[in-house]
C-alpha cells in the first residue's frame, strides 16, 4: 500500500495509508446475449481487482469489449454485479444512498437526451439536485460553455453536448468522478482545455476514473493506469513505467544501405557512437539515424497483443545490425 508522510504535531512525523476511494476484488459480470446459434454467456468482467486512491487520476484502459464500462456502471452503481467485493467512496454501490450518490459525479460513455432547456437550464437545474453545487456560471466557463449557455442543448455540436455532459458530472462538485471516454469528439484545443480542468479537479482534491481510447490522454493525466482486457487485469501501473523498465527501452533505428536497421538498447548514446565510427559517412554522419522511446500506446499494444510489427518498426529485412554484437542488456534486432 502506498503511504504518505503526514505531519503529526511538533516535529515528529509518522508515515500513514492513504485513503482509498475504490476496491474491487474478484468482479464478475456476465451477460445473456442472443445470437443466431441460441443464447450464449459473455464473461464481460472476470475476477477484477482494482484499487484507487483518493486524490489521484486512474485511467482505465482496455480494447473495445474489454469490460470498462461494465466495471464502471458497477461502481457508479448503475448496473448489478454477480460476484466480488466493491467498496467505493466507503459503501457498496449496489445499496449506497442518496448521500453517497451525491458524492459521486458520472459523465457516461453516451450523452443523455437533452431536450429543450438551454445550456445553462440544464446545468442550473442538475446543480439543484445537490448539496453544494458549483456556481453554474462557472462550470460552463471551465468547460468552454460561455458563448453558448443560451442555446437549446439540442443545436449543440457533439464535441459542445460532450462538454455539456462533463459540466453535468462537475457540478455537483463530486469527491469521486467517473469519466467514461470523456472526450470523445472534442477538437485539439478542447481536449487540452478539459485536461487542465481534470488535473484542475484533481488537485483540489477529487478522484477521477477515467477510461479512454486515447492513450496520450492517459499518459497526460492519469497518475496511474489499469490495462484490461476479456474482463481481467492485464497490467497497472504509473504511465511512464507500465509493462516494466524494458517496455520503454529506446529504439535507434538507422539505414545501411538503403535498408533500415535497428537496435533496441538502453544505452542509446553509446549505440549511436559506435555506429558513427562503424558505417557513419563524412563527419560521422548516420543515415536515416531515429532514435525513439516506445510510447504509453506502444507499451499498451504490446501488453494487448496488437504491437507493431517489424514492418511497421521499418525495420523490414531482419538483417543483422553491424552494431549487433554489442553487449546492450536488452537489444533485440527487428
Ligand atoms: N447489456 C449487455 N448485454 C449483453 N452483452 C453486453 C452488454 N453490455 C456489454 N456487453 C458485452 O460485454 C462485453 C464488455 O462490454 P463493455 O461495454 O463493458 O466493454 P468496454 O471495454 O466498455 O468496450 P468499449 O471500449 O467498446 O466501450 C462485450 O463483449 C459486450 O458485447
Amino acid at each position: 500500500m502506498q503511504t504518505e508522510r503526514a505531519p503529526v504535531r511538533g516535529t515528529v512525523e509518522r508515515v500513514r495509508p492513504r485513503d482509498t476511494a475504490v476496491s474491487v476484488r474478484g468482479l464478475r459480470k456476465t451477460y445473456r446475449s442472443r445470437g443466431a446459434g441460441g443464447t450464449a454467456r459473455v464473461a464481460a468482467v472476470d475476477g477484477l481487482d482494482l484499487h484507487v486512491e483518493r486524490g489521484e487520476i486512474f485511467a482505465v484502459l482496455g480494447p473495445n469489449g474489454a469490460g470498462k464500462t461494465t466495471t464502471v456502471e458497477i461502481l457508479e452503481g448503475f448496473r448489478d454485479r454477480d460476484a466480488g467485493e466493491v467498496s467505493v467512496l466507503g459503501e457498496d454501490p449496489a445499496r449506497a444512498g442518496r448521500a453517497w450518490r451525491a458524492r459521486i459525479g458520472v459523465v457516461q460513455q453516451d450523452s443523455r437526451d437533452l431536450g429543450e432547456l438551454t445550456v445553462a437550464e440544464m446545468v442550473g437545474a442538475t446543480a439543484r439536485y445537490y448539496p453544494v453545487p458549483g456556481e453554474p456560471a462557472e462550470v460552463i466557463e471551465a468547460v468552454g460553455l460561455t458563448e453558448h449557455a443560451r442555446k437549446r442543448t439540442r443545436a449543440l455540436s457533439g464535441g459542445q453536448r460532450r462538454r455539456l455532459d462533463v459540466a453535468l458530472g462537475i457540478v455537483g462538485r463530486p469527491d469521486l468522478l467517473f469519466l467514461d471516454e470523456p472526450t470523445t469528439g472534442f477538437d485539439p484545443q478542447a481536449r487540452r482545455s478539459f485536461w487542465d480542468l481534470v488535473t484542475g479537479l484533481r488537485d483540489d482534491g477529487a478522484t477521477i476514473l477515467l477510461t479512454t481510447h486515447y492513450l496520450e490522454e492517459a499518459a497526460y493525466l492519469a497518475d496511474r493506469v489499469v490495462v484490461i482486457d476479456h474482463g481481467t487485469v492485464v497490467a497497472s501501473g504509473a504511465p511512464d513505467s507500465l509493462g516494466g523498465p524494458d517496455a520503454r527501452t529506446p529504439l535507434v533505428s538507422w539505414l545501411d544501405g538503403g535498408a533500415r536497421r535497428s537496435l533496441r538498447t538502453d544505452r542509446p548514446t553509446e549505440a549511436v557512437a559506435r555506429l558513427a565510427r562503424e558505417i557513419g559517412g563524412p563527419g560521422g554522419e548516420i543515415p536515416g539515424l531515429t532514435i525513439t522511446r516506445p510510447t504509453l500506446e506502444d507499451v499498451y499494444l504490446d501488453l494487448i497483443g496488437g504491437g507493431r510489427t517489424a514492418a511497421e518498426e521499418g525495420a523490414g529485412t531482419g538483417a543483422e545490425t553491424s552494431a549487433g554484437s554489442s553487449d546492450e542488456s536488452s537489444e533485440a534486432r527487428r
